[in-house]
């Protein structure tokens, strides 16, 4: 895949360091940042890149005009404002620089719960408005009470720490960060249901998913303490905003901190007006510190990945950032060559198509998830549409209806230390099944249907690969390569199994026609590495 970006827009505010980045490193550069949805979709086509913040929605009517997008860029965490299924079926890399704006958006929430503690939002409106209001805005210590923290991520822990140094008993949940990394910063980990009696402030730092949608609803608050105090940092929505509401009107909610909105701008939202409610516009990663890192970071990750040095930050990713790995790249190589080879001998790929890979060896243990990708970008080939790569392949084959599975086994046959088979088969047809490995980083092949090659073939060039029953249509093929005006650079021939040989040819240039063939081979096909 090649990486070659001649320009990008960003089309929120985002530092000038990226724009300076990206210029520096020969990257065109156009921002615009005041472009209504319909001009951005008719702009789109002459990016290859986009730089985001939160205020894009970088939607699926969008991602089908971006005609020639390679990569969305978001200068900063979520991407929620990015719909990440369409780019990935389109092969559009999905970036964001995660960890860049974590401070700044913890500190933000730890600002938060205490103005509202202490009614400093309602004390400043008081004053402003002439009014000395003493009485009415009794705040509470936080000391001694105890912080529930949901998403025990990047950003919850850091709150953790700040809030524990006020006094504070934090406890948490999070279905993945596991009770004794939570434990290593002060965190006791609980299910959801000890925890709403538990809590007597609620900060959400999740995603917004669907699993983490309103969150915080009329059921969930109503299991709270009375008073509960909660807080969105995170993402609107987490907190179910009618509910809230209702739960701030009944009492049953003491106060709401708020920084991001389900609308936003909130203009039609009474949630904003609520006097229990503490709010500012999405201001978590507004800081200056935060804003240069995220702009640097993106910039610069761009330019690493244009440079093919490394993939950090791809979302949507993973197959692509290991072919850019140099310890992984041949293992992709490989999968994608043992695909094409397969695919190239089944002849027809359809919905029905039968693809399994197993990987063999410790080595291994964990490449099905950038293996399968890599083959199956081989296998659809053939079918291949404008954006099938390492990115869009596995969301192609999902949607073709394939039929993919992938196998580990610990240790691999004959004494090897790794290998890994691709079988392609179309049910009630043709079966084939090849294994490869990877020797000095050049992808290998060892067996076609069982029958060994010794030297294994280098999978590299344009090849025929032709099946016959002996080596003795050697001459009759080397003569039809000849004549069509192409030369042998290369052969190898399998052990013979079951009265069938195969053979792989490399030629170059590659072959108009293989008719003059067809007659001397059981099946002959060019396939180009
Ligand atoms: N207000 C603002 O300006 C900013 C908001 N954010 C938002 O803050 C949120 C957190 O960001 P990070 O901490 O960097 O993300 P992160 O990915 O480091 O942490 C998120 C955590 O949520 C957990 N999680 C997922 N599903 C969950 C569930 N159902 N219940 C509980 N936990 C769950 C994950 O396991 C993960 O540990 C994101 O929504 C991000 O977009 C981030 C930066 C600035
Ligand atoms: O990084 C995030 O998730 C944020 O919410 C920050 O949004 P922003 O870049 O300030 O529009």
């Amino acid at each position: 895949m090649s990486f070659n970006l001649r320009n990008v827009l960003i089309s929120d505010e985002v530092d000038d360091k990226c724009v300076d980045i990206l210029r520096s490193n020969g990257i065109e550069v156009v921002k615009n940042t005041k472009l209504s949805k319909e001009q951005l979709i008719s702009e789109i086509p002459k990016y290859d890149g986009l730089i985001v913040r939160s205020a894009t929605k970088a939607t699926a009517d969008v991602i089908a005009a971006a005609t020639n997008l390679k990569i969305i860029g978001r200068a900063g965490t979520g991407v929620d404002n990015i719909d990440c299924d369409a780019a990935t079926k389109k092969g559009i890399i999905v970036m964001n620089t995660p960890g860049g704006n974590t401070l700044s958006a913890a500190e933000h929430t730890c600002a938060l719960l205490m103005a509202m503690s202490r009614n400093i939002a309602q004390g400043t409106e008081s004053l402003h408005q002439g009014r000395w209001d003493r009485k009415k805005l009794m705040g509470n210590e936080v000391n001694g009470k105890t912080l529930a923290i949901l998403g025990l991520g990047r950003i919850g822990k850091e709150v953790a720490t700040r809030m524990q140094a006020f006094g504070m008993t934090t406890i948490g949940f999070d279905p993945i960060t596991p009770p004794e990394v939570a434990a290593s910063f002060g965190v006791k980990s609980m299910s959801l249901d000890e925890i709403w009696p538990l809590a007597d402030y609620i900060t959400v730092h999740t995603p917004l998913i669907p699993q983490t949608k309103n969150l915080l609803n009329d059921t969930t608050l109503s299991k709270c303490k009375k008073g509960v105090k909660v807080i969105n940092c995170a993402r609107g929505g987490i907190i179910d905003e009618d509910a809230l509401l209702r739960a701030l009107e009944s009492g049953q909610c003491g106060g709401a901190a708020l920084d991001v909105f389900v609308q936003e701008p909130p203009t039609e939202s009474p949630i904003i007006k609520h006097p229990k409610v503490t709010c500012t516009p999405h201001l978590g990663a507004s800081t200056l510190e935060a804003q240069s890192r995220v702009a640097e970071d993106i910039a610069k990750q761009f330019v690493d990945m244009v440079k093919g040095k490394e993939l950090f930050g791809a979302i949507n990713a993973a197959a692509l950032a290991n072919a850019l790995s140099p310890n992984t790249r041949p293992w992709v190589r490989l999968g994608t060559a043992l695909g094409q080879l397969g695919s190239a001998l089944l002849g027809q790929i359809s919905n029905d198509t039968q693809v399994k890979l197993v990987t063999y060896g410790s080595g291994l243990e964990n490449a099905a998830s950038y293996l399968g990708a890599a083959v199956l970008v081989g296998v659809l080939r053939p079918k291949s549409q404008n954006g099938l790569n390492l990115v869009s392949a596995p969301a192609v084959a999902k949607e073709m209806g394939l039929k993919v599975s992938t196998e580990h086994q610990a240790s691999a046959p004959d004494g090897l230390s790794e290998l890994v088979t691709v079988t392609v088969q179309q049910p009630g047809g043709a079966t084939y099944t090849l294994s490869g490995l990877v020797g000095a980083g050049v992808p290998l092949l060892v067996t076609l249907n069982n029958a060994n090659f010794s030297p294994r073939v280098a999978l590299e060039g344009t090849n025929l690969v032709y099946s016959s029953a002996s080596t003795s249509v050697l001459g009759t093929v080397v003569g039809a390569v000849t004549a069509a005006g192409s030369t042998v650079t290369s052969f190898s021939s399998s052990a013979s199994l079951d009265n069938q040989t195969w053979s792989l040819m490399q030629v170059a240039p590659p072959l108009g026609s293989l008719d003059t063939i067809k007659s001397s081979v059981k099946c002959v096909q060019q396939v180009a590495f």
